[in-house]
């Protein structure tokens, strides 16, 4: 037997698992890196966050990232020198993290890495029969290996395309293994770029359970900020989009995409919700001369009531708690409005499961690691739409 396979074995065969999650979102502020400690696997699973943050991207990362990223036409050699090059860049922050953190590189079992969605395309999408669902994610595994001597288990949505479903939220596996509850309904909400959803009823039926996009949370707010206050990356405490005031016609054109009409899971990006779909429904309903307050406060709105009305349609009248996550937890004028709209069902944030929202998404890929490592039989069957019962990841050694 190879020593790697064997040192896999014995990885598989602890009773707990140190395990980094990496996320790096579509929103391009910085790597999330999540060091876990993973006990046990399927509906066993229990992750202690043992350490987290976030190292920011330095401008020139971002830029050379921007130049391809969810753009449809883009310099093919830029693609492929990016692809080694983040993962790279990837491992080298981890080494750095490690050095801070003052923690050996032989205590980490395995790197879970998300890479950097670069381009998502379901076939609703694309619209064209040719082709089915696709999605692309560079920072190859192998190079996150090699420059950190760490097992890395990367490229995660391949084999969830490959089994039928769009490639995305993989929220729902981590979700349902770490958060259901027979206490509570629960809706675990994601605000990153794009926010999404995860319906956990307390009946804990695996068929009930569904994950999906909503829309936009900050892309469209963070693209259109970096456009008009160059040097901002975002409207830190919303202080823009508070000073505005909310234009009904542009909220309405914004409302009108088909997207929102399609049932749950579906899934979309920063390839449909962009400064040309602002373009179009400012166009649509002749508020191009807005001030940019008023319409940063319209965009506000509009990710807060796409938001709204998917949590209504998955608790259909039922009480439920909602877990928030991600960046757009620290908006208060977002989450003002949500906690406006859904008197009913209490809003807190994964803080109260013991997960820090910011982490949550890293968290996620170590448990989706775990699973590829130790996971049993799937909760889940491919009968269900959007989740596939497949084991995700490709492994890549060091050496
Ligand atoms: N203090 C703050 N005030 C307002 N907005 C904030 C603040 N902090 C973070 N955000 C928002 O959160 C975003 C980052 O969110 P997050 O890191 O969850 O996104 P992501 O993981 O890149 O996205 P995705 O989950 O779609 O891949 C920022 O770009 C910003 O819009
Ligand atoms: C293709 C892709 O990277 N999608 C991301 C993105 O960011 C949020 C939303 O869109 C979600 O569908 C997904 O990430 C999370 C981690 C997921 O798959 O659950």
């Amino acid at each position: 037997m190879h020593q790697h396979i064997e040192t896999l074995y014995q990885t598989a065969a602890k009773s707990q698992r140190k395990i980094i999650g990496l996320m790096s979102g579509t929103s391009l502020d910085g790597l999330d890196i999540a060091l876990c400690t993973v006990t046990g696997e399927g509906l066993n699973t229990e992750v202690v966050l043992e350490r987290f943050t976030t190292l920011s991207y330095h401008d020139d990362f971002r830029s050379r990232v921007r130049s391809v990223f969810s753009k449809r036409a883009v310099d093919l050699q830029t693609v492929t020198l990016l692809n080694p090059w983040i993962g790279q860049e990837h491992g080298r922050m981890v080494n750095e993290c490690l050095a801070l953190w003052q923690i050996p590189h032989t205590e980490i079992d395995v790197i879970a890495s998300h890479g950097q969605t670069i381009f998502h395309c379901p076939s609703r999408q694309h619209n064209d029969n040719r082709w089915g669902n696709a999605t692309l994610q560079l920072g190859d595994g192998d190079h996150l290996a090699v420059t950190t001597g760490i097992t890395t288990i990367s490229d995660f949505r391949q084999k969830h395309i490959a089994a039928g479903g769009e490639g995305a939220p993989l929220a729902v596996y981590g979700d349902f293994l770490l958060f259901s509850s027979s206490a509570e309904n629960r809706i675990m909400l994601n605000i990153g770029g794009i926010a999404n959803l995860t319906w956990l009823p307390k009946s804990q039926d695996a068929t009930a359970v569904f994950s999906s996009d909503i829309g936009p949370g900050n892309t469209i707010m963070d693209a259109y900020i970096q456009q008009h206050f160059p040097g901002l990356l975002y409207d830190e405490g919303a202080k823009v989009a508070a000073s505005g005031k909310v234009s009904a016609e542009l909220l309405m054109a914004l409302q009108q995409d088909p997207f929102f009409a399609l049932d749950f899971p579906k899934t979309s990006g920063p390839e449909v919700f962009n400064l040309d779909y602002l373009a179009r429904a400012q166009q649509d309903s002749a508020t191009q001369d807005l001030a940019p307050a008023d319409v940063m406060a319209t965009l506000n709105r509009f990710s807060a009531e796409m938001i709204i009305r998917a949590i209504q349609q998955s608790c259909q009248g039922q009480n439920c708690t909602i877990y928030a996550s991600g960046g757009g937890i620290h908006n208060p004028l977002l989450m003002e409005q949500l906690a406006a709209a859904l008197p009913h069902n209490r809003l807190t944030t994964t803080a109260e499961l013991a997960i820090n929202p910011d982490a949550k998404e890293a968290v996620l890929f170590a448990v989706l690691a775990n699973e590829c490592l130790v996971g049993g039989k799937q909760p889940f069957s491919n009968a269900r739409e959007g989740i596939p019962a497949v084991t995700m990841g490709k492994i890549s050694f060091a050496d």
